[in-house]
Order: C-alpha cells, then structure tokens, then sequence
C-alpha cells in the first residue's frame, strides 16, 4: 500500500521540524517577514501558533493529531493577505520540503493543498 501523506512528510516529528523552518523562512522572507517578526518578541505565542501549524497539517496529512485551531477563514479574515504574499509563503513551504529532503511527488501534494486552500486565504 502506498504510503500516507503524512509518513512521506516524516510523520509527527518531520512535519514539527518542517513547521518550525518554515516559520523561521517566513521572518526572513522580505515580502511576508512583517506578518511574522512580531512572534519573535512573543516566545509563547510563536510556540502556540506553531504548534497549531504542525496539527494542522499533521491532520491533514492523514496522521492521528487532532487540530483543534481556527477555520483558514477565520484566521486569516482581515489579514488582507495578497496573492503575492501567499505566493510567498507557498514558495518558504516548497523550499523548506526540499531542503528536507522531500521528495517531488510529496511536495506536490502538498502544493496542491496549498492550491486548494488560497480562497480561504486570500483578501478574506
Ligand atoms: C497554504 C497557506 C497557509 C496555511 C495552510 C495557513 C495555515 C495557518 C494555520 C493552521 C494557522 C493557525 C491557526 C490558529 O491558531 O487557529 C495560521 C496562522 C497564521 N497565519 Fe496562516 N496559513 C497560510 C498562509 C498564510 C499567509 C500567506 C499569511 C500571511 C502572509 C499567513 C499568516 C498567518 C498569521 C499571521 C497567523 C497567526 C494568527 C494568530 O496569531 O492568531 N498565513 N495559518
């Protein structure tokens, strides 16, 4: 059987480790760095939203955690997130993939995930 998205990203471990990169691409990246550098000062919440992150994608994915945040409406509502920064943002996720090892077809699932959730994000 062919295996799950989830252990293609490295199960719990991999996808925290990823999560916690991807949050660190995004506080260097010019275009979206202002939406995220303010967590760095908010050790807590940084670690919270993070931590939402991982589930969600981890429940995504098809492993056993639980994501108990927000819908990607509700979180994103009012954020007024261009396309370019969620362009931005999807690039941070498929460089980090890569750089972890990811391989192609399994970073293109994931891109088509993104894909399907930008009207969720976008100017919502
Ligand atoms: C595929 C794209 C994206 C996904 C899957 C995603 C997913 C999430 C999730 C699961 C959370 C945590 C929700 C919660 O705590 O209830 C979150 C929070 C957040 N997202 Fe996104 N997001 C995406 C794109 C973006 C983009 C493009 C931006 C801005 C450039 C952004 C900015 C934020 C911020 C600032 C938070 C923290 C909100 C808070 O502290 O309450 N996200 N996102």
């Amino acid at each position: 059987m062919e295996r799950s998205l989830y252990e293609r990203l490295g199960s719990g471990a991999g996808i925290k480790a990823i999560v916690t990169d991807v949050v660190e691409a995004h506080m260097n990246n010019p275009v979206i760095q202002a939406r995220f550098l303010p967590y760095r000062d908010d050790p807590d919440n940084l670690a919270a939203v993070s931590q939402q992150l991982s589930d969600f994608l981890c429940a995504g994915s098809g492993g056993p955690e639980v994501y108990s945040g927000r819908s990607m409406v509700e979180t994103h509502r009012g954020m007024n997130i261009s396309a370019e920064e969620y362009m931005s943002a999807t690039d941070d996720i498929m460089a980090t993939l890569a750089a972890h090892g990811i391989d192609e077809g399994t970073r293109n699932d994931v891109l088509a995930i993104a894909y399907a959730l930008k009207g969720d994000i976008i100017r919502v």
